[in-house]
């Protein structure tokens, strides 16, 4: 998908007989490629190719989850593409991402190269980047210990005081809520990750980490990821001095920044534990045997731990959004998820994580949350690592596979009325395969060997934020000067995240009530 943002941009910008060189040169390797895998099998079905260039117009920056759903309209469960000779592959259905993402995992399990953002940026050793091999291994298995189901119960306290917070920020400044949430996230993954408590919006690491994201997000990958340099690597040997190489100075300076944010927080952990002063946290969990201190087990947890904050920050603003926008646009939902909350736990105190089983209506609004809002619509691609064939298609080593969670999760067959927010299509009983097959979570968290591993912690945060807010706040269209409803413009600008951008809301304490126990859990930190 990255690929795909820059090329047009990148080949107008390069020496159009450069361009023409180099194009032929791939033309050539593609025409032997597909003459020689001939045998193989056909490529699955896609949209006509141009000649050298592939499918480069066909593919859009901006949401193209819709684009890659009307293919899986017209081509069926797998598509496949290619942009100069790099396949991209979208798998449609709940049956193909199952038998090729998953069970063939060991194969399907890789992440592209990308020599700026990993090499020169310094995001190699990022989970999410990592090449499949002895270091994701690793990388996993300390993730698994840490935020594996069994190790969850102990994040629950500061899972409560983190959610806490962000109720009470959202009362203070209710138009702020995308700035609240960010600092939610960060505070929370902060504190799980490092037992580092963020004071205020001002904190050093919070600042830190922000700034990180900033730099990932809006300027290593802000064209889609791929530069320059990830087609020609050989473009990494140019000497900082010789013409278009100011992509090398700036990588030096990002990759300084993401240095000081993989060494500080962690510094911080070493320090606190040193004193015997510190909060319980993946990291200390990790180091309080000190027998585990040796070089390598402490630069795989760096590194582990501070990809967790970048990989949690846009999914869980995505996430929140999403609730934010489906409780605007749906008062009666709102209205009887709040009656569920008030019989069960009634006005004497706030959720707690122990009142999930008796929740069924909330808990449906979080699946249906998932599901309508689709916070990773293309999840992220995986790297194919040998030649595979699927149903007699011949699918190359090298191809970029993408789950395409939004076209199933706008499967009329599998959820009629699609496009609507319905919870009660969870409170349906129906048969454990049917409910197996529908449960968003098997999707939105990605797939096989790269599946998030923050899903168990997500799954008791996103929880008891959306229950706390149901319980605490109104919801409801902000309005005009004439007191009239405004209907909220709804547009999706990230490539990557279906994150809606800021749109008008009204957000208010339900009662007095509400706002003491919203006090008297303040300072309550455990
Ligand atoms: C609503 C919240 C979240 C959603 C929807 C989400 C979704 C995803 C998706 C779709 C992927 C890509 C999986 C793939 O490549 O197949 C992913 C990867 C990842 N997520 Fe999450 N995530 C969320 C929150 C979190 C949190 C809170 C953390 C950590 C505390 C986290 C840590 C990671 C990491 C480290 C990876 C990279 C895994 C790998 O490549 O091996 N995520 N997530």
């Amino acid at each position: 998908m990255a690929a795909v943002r820059n090329l047009p941009l990148f080949l107008t910008a390069m020496n159009s007989a450069w361009v023409v060189t180099v194009v032929a040169i791939i033309a050539c390797g593609l025409v032997w490629r597909r003459t020689y895998k001939a045998a193989a099998g056909p490529l699955p079905p896609g949209p006509t190719p141009v000649p050298l260039l592939g499918n480069v117009r066909d593919l859009v920056a901006k949401e193209l989850w819709l684009v890659a759903t009307r293919w899986a309209k017209q081509f069926g469960d797998i598509v496949y593409v290619h942009v100069l000779g790099q396949g991209l592959v979208f798998l449609n259905s709940p049956e193909a991402t199952m038998a090729l993402l998953d069970k063939k995992g060991s194969i399907y399990g890789d992440k592209p190269a990308l020599v700026m953002a990993g090499e020169l940026c310094g995001c190699e050793n990022m989970v999410a980047f990592t090449r499949y091999g002895e270091t994701s291994k690793r990388q996993r298995k300390l993730l698994t210990r840490a935020f594996g189901i069994q190790a969850i119960p102990s994040y629950h306290p500061l899972i409560e005081a983190e959610t806490h917070s962000f109720i009470r920020r959202l009362v203070a400044e209710p138009s702020k809520y995308m700035e609240h949430s960010r600092r939610y996230a960060g505070g929370l993954t902060l504190f799980v990750v490092y037992g580092y408590e963020a004071t205020g919006s001002n904190d050093k690491f919070l600042n830190l980490g922000e700034e990180c994201v900033d730099i990932l997000s809006n300027r290593i990958t802000s064209g889609g990821g791929i530069w320059p340099v990830d087609i020609f690597p050989i473009l990494k040997h140019l000497p900082t001095w010789a013409p278009g190489s100011s992509f090398k100075i700036k990588a030096a300076a990002w990759k300084a920044r993401m240095e000081d944010f993989i060494d500080q927080p962690y510094h911080f952990v070493k320090s606190s534990l040193k004193s015997g002063n510190y909060a319980p946290s993946f990291c200390s969990m990790l180091l309080e045997d000190e027998r585990n201190w040796n070089p390598q087990f402490e630069w795989d947890l760096k590194h582990t731990a501070n990809s967790m904050f970048s990989a949690s920050m846009d999914t869980t603003i995505t996430l929140f959004c999403q609730f934010l926008l489906a409780m605007v646009l749906h008062p009666e939902v709102l209205a009887k998820a709040q009656k569920e909350i008030d019989s069960v736990i009634g006005p004497e105190r706030l959720p707690k994580l122990s009142d999930r089983a008796s929740l069924p209506y909330v808990e449906a609004i979080l699946n249906e949350t998932y599901r309508w809002g689709v916070p990773v619509p293309l999840s992220l691609p995986h790297r194919l690592m040998e030649d595979d064939v699927y149903q007699g298609m011949f699918i190359p080593r090298g191809s970029l596979v993408f789950g395409n969670v939004w076209a199933i999760m706008r499967d009329e067959t599998l959820f009629p009325n699609a496009s609507s927010f319905l919870p009660e299509r969870y409170m349906e009983q129906v048969e454990p395969a049917l409910a197996q097959k529908r449960d968003p979570r098997r999707y939105v968290f990605g797939f096989g060997r790269r599946r998030c591993p923050g899903i168990h912690l997500v799954e008791s945060s996103a929880w008891l934020l959306i229950t706390t807010v149901l319980a605490t706040l109104d919801i409801s269209k902000a309005k005009d000067e004439f007191n009239k409803p405004i209907e909220p413009k709804v547009n999706f600008s990230n490539a990557v995240f279906r994150q809606p951008d800021r749109f008008d809301c009204d957000i208010r304490p339900r009662s007095e009530r509400v706002l003491k126990l919203l006090t008297q859990a303040e300072g309550v930190r455990f």
